[in-house]
Formats: structure tokens, C-alpha cells, sequence
């Protein structure tokens, strides 16, 4: 359809002309453009060779370059926090202990925030059973050393700061020579024997300590060995009962719960690192997830009686170095499988299978909490968790009196088929003990629990 009564072949003309038009200007604002860059870099490098400053990076007094006042902006623009607190950041060093729960959250933070030198110490590698809470590594580096993984995640989101790597253990051995490299420690560490030997090493070289803990539901964090504040074991003397120590691995813990705490250990170090605030220093935070509660208490300042950093202290670097971290608190640095019972008294998980295989009359007693239980169990198994094996024995004899071959009298429990059974093997021969002093002579455990029943007998039995 035609406009206006105009004639098809002189619309066409005029747009041809207008695009060659388009097409010239769009030419002109390139080269101009180009031009103007041009001018503009002969210009900076004439100032450069020329002395002159007006158009080179500005000298500043705090030093931080263009990149990191854009990189660090957001912290810069907080009045309490300013250059001098990104300037003493950037000089500051830490070290973590531990890229777990606690060190995940804290390390992305550090990272983030500009510590100019971050250690990161752990021996473990990333399980799938991690990743709910360590939010620092990813799938792809499960079976991969943590450090490894974590030191990536850092270097990615800040690769302007140095990251140190230790893919080993703190011991007595190797701890005054790492931390002493450290303005700062973080102890993101699960077991009371790495507690006490990073705490007292702190001591011997006089840094703060930044304390966190998570289990569970619950988590607490402090400072410690700061101006003059408390150390581990002016607080601790004396370490806690076995029993009272738990691992996650045992008693669980909801991700997000280290992840508060951990992120306050970052907050508490870059106080520390930046000096502003006031430290969390002879006051501890107390979290408690379910209740949604968060409480500050006042904890005992430095103790003048104790053994490391008290007045008369005799401690000292080879005493450091002598010391049993593990004896002292009656815990292993690494969770390994108990010894407990001769060899008579345990049965491998594939002699159990051939039991099973010949019908053999038995009893299968698991002696996991109940909440372990209802995650997965063998077929035809008795749970009487350990903790109420006393008071719960007469089901155990029921149980044989219907299998037909026990007896209600505990005394005359001669057969021999009580097979007890736990998650790894080491609350089963406890209970075997238990058992055998208690007239179940033949009871047997299941060497390695169900961990080694998925390992050597089926292998799509669920761990956790
Ligand atoms: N002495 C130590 N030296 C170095 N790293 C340590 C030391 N003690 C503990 N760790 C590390 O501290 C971290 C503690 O984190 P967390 O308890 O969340 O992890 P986990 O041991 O993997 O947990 P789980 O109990 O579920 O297996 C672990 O990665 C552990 O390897
Ligand atoms: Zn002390």
C-alpha cells in the first residue's frame, strides 16, 4: 500500500541515501572515538615519561592501589572501618586450623574481605557427608585434600591475597614453626587434644586465639590469650570427660549452625586483624539454634594458677613439644577403630553373612542410639542402644528365649549366638564386654559395624 500518493522507487532511493548516510556517520564516531583514545594514552604516556602526576594513579598515603579501594569499597565507605582498617587488614596474616564447618564459612570470609596472608592447615579430604555444612569445597573436589579445595575457593574469589597451603596435621611437632608465621590463629578445629595443644602453643608465642565450637544445635565462640585475657586452660584446667567430647560425625549437627559461628570467628579475626571493636575477649557467645537465642556471658579472666600461662608457669617450647596431647585428654586426634576384645570374641561382617547364609539360629543385637537406627538396620535385629543395655538386658533374653535357643537366666547364656552390631565397630565390642561380664559368654561383635558390612558384604547398604 502506498502513503502520502508517493512513488515506491523514490522511497527507496531516499532510504538508500539515508542508510549511506547512517553508514558515514557510524564511520566518523568510530574513527573520532579511536582518535580520542589515542590522544588520550599519548597524552598519559607524555605525562608518565614527562614526570608529570596529574594523570598517573594518585600516590596515597594509606597505600591501597585503584583495584583494591574498587575491591574494597563497600568496607572503606564504613565510617568505624576506613582505610586504616583495609590497610592494617591487607598486613595481616591468619591461620586456620581446620577447613570444616567452622573454617568454611570463616575462610570465604577472610578471603573476601582482604587479609593479606591466610594459612590454611587440615589433613582430612572433602566426603560426600561434608558438604552440608562445609560450604567451602565443592562436589567436584570430594576425595580431593580440603586445603586443596579450599585454598582454591579462596584464590577464586580473591586472587590478589596470599593463601599458604598445609596438607597435614597440627601436632606438637610442627605447630610453633606454623603458627609462629601467623599474626592471628583460628581454631576451627573438632577434638579437645587439638584445643588444648593450639591454645598452649599460643601461649608459648603470644597470639590471639580465636575459639569457636559447634555441635549439634548448639555453638560458642571467644578470644583467647588477648591483652592480657584467658587462655584455653585457665578456663579448662582440667580436661572434659570422654563421654562429654562428640564429634559431628557422631552426634550430628545442622549445617548452618557452624556456619554462624564460624562466620563470627571471621568477624572476631578481622576486629582482631583491622583493630576496630572491642573483642570478644573474656566474654563468650553462647548460640543455641532451636531457641533462636544468642547469649554473651563473662567468663573468667587469666587464671595467675595456670599451668601454662600462669605466674609460676614452668611451660615452655620443649615442654610443648614433650607434651601428650592425646593421653592428657584421654582422646585420639584422629578417630580411629577401638581394640577392645580377643580376637575370639569378634567375627568379620563376611563370617557374619555365611551365618546368615546357614540359617544359624542367633540373635542380632544393635546397639546403636534409636535415631541411628531408624536411618538404616539389617533385617531381624534387636536395637537396645548401648547407653540403656543395662536396664534393657531382660529384652535381650526374651529375645533368645524366642529364637529357641537362649535361656530367660542370664547365668546359664551360654550359646553362642549374640552377634552385636554398631555404626564402625567400637560400640559393639563395649557392649560386648558388658555382655560377657554379665553371663552372655559367647557374645560376638561384628568387627567394623555396618560401615564394614557396606564395605565388604553389600555394597548398597546406605552409610552416613
Ligand atoms: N590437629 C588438626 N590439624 C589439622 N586439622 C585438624 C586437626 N584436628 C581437626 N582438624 C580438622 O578440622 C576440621 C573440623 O571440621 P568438622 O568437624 O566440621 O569436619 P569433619 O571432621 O570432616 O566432620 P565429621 O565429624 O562429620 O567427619 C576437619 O576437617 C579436621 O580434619
Ligand atoms: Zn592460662
Amino acid at each position: 500500500m502506498m502513503s502520502n500518493g508517493g512513488d515506491s522507487s523514490e522511497i527507496v532511493r531516499e532510504l538508500e541515501e539515508l542508510k549511506l548516510k547512517k553508514a558515514e556517520i557510524e564511520h566518523r564516531i568510530s574513527t573520532l572515538e579511536a582518535k580520542l583514545q589515542d590522544t588520550a594514552a599519548v597524552e598519559l604516556y607524555d605525562a608518565v615519561s614527562n614526570g608529570d602526576s596529574y594523570l598517573t594513579a594518585p600516590e596515597l598515603e594509606h597505600g591501597l592501589s585503584p583495584d583494591q579501594i574498587y575491591r574494597y569499597s563497600r568496607q572503606l565507605l564504613l565510617p568505624s572501618f576506613a582505610v586504616e582498617g583495609q590497610s592494617n587488614l591487607l598486613k595481616s596474616s591468619v591461620l586456620v586450623i581446620g577447613a570444616g564447618g567452622l573454617g568454611s564459612p570463616a575462610l570465604l570470609y577472610l578471603a573476601a574481605c582482604g587479609v593479606g596472608q591466610l594459612g590454611i592447615i587440615d589433613h582430612d579430604v572433602v566426603e560426600l557427608n561434608n558438604m552440608h555444612r562445609q560450604i567451602i569445597h565443592t562436589e567436584a573436589f570430594i576425595g580431593h585434600p580440603k586445603v586443596k579445595s579450599a585454598a582454591a575457593a579462596c584464590r577464586s574469589i580473591n586472587s590478589t591475597i596470599k593463601v599458604d597451603e598445609y596438607v597435614e596435621a597440627l601436632r606438637t611437632s610442627n605447630a610453633l614453626e606454623i603458627l609462629s608465621q601467623y599474626d592471628i590463629i583460628v581454631d576451627a578445629t573438632d577434638n579437645p587434644p587439638s584445643r588444648y595443644m593450639i591454645s598452649d602453643c599460643c601461649v608459648l608465642l603470644g597470639k590471639p586465639l580465636v575459639s569457636g565450637a559447634a555441635l549439634g544445635m548448639e555453638g560458642q565462640l571467644t578470644v583467647y590469650n588477648h591483652n592480657g585475657g584467658p587462655c584455653y586452660r585457665c578456663l579448662f584446667p582440667t580436661p572434659p570427660p570422654t563421654s562429654a567430647c562428640q564429634r559431628c560425625s557422631d552426634s550430628g549437627v545442622l549445617g548452618v549452625v557452624p556456619g554462624v559461628i564460624g562466620c563470627l570467628q571471621a568477624l572476631e579475626t578481622i576486629k582482631l586483624a583491622s583493630l576496630v571493636g572491642e573483642p570478644l575477649s573474656e566474654r563468650m557467645l553462647l548460640f543455641d539454634a532451636l531457641s533462636a537465642r544468642m547469649r554473651i556471658v563473662k567468663i573468667r579472666g587469666r587464671s595467675s594458677q595456670c599451668t601454662v600461662c600462669g605466674d609460676n608457669s614452668s611451660f615452655n617450647k620443649q615442654t610443648f613439644k614433650d607434651f601428650d596431647y592425646e593421653d592428657f585428654t584421654q582422646f585420639p586426634l584422629f578417630a580411629g577403630p577401638l581394640n577392645l576384645l580377643p580376637a575370639e570374641s569378634r567375627i568379620s561382617s563376611k563370617e557374619f553373612k555365611e551365618i546368615l547364609q546357614k540359617k544359624e539360629q542367633h540373635v542380632l543385637l544393635d546397639v546403636r542410639p534409636s535415631h541411628h537406627y531408624k536411618i538404616v538396620s539389617l533385617p531381624d535385629s534387636l536395637n537396645i542402644p548401648l547407653a540403656n543395655l543395662e536396664t534393657r538386658l531382660n529384652e535381650l533374653t526374651s529375645a533368645l528365649k524366642e529364637k529357641g535357643n537362649g535361656h530367660a537366666n542370664t547365668e546359664s547364656c551360654t550359646n553362642p549366638s549374640v552377634f552385636v552390631v554398631c555404626r564402625r565397630g567400637n560400640d559393639s565390642q563395649r557392649a560386648v564386654q558388658y555382655l560377657r561380664e554379665s553371663g552372655f559368654d559367647s557374645a560376638k561383635d561384628i568387627i567394623g559395624g555396618l560401615e564394614a558390612w557396606a564395605a565388604n558384604v553389600n555394597p548398597n547398604f546406605p552409610t552416613y
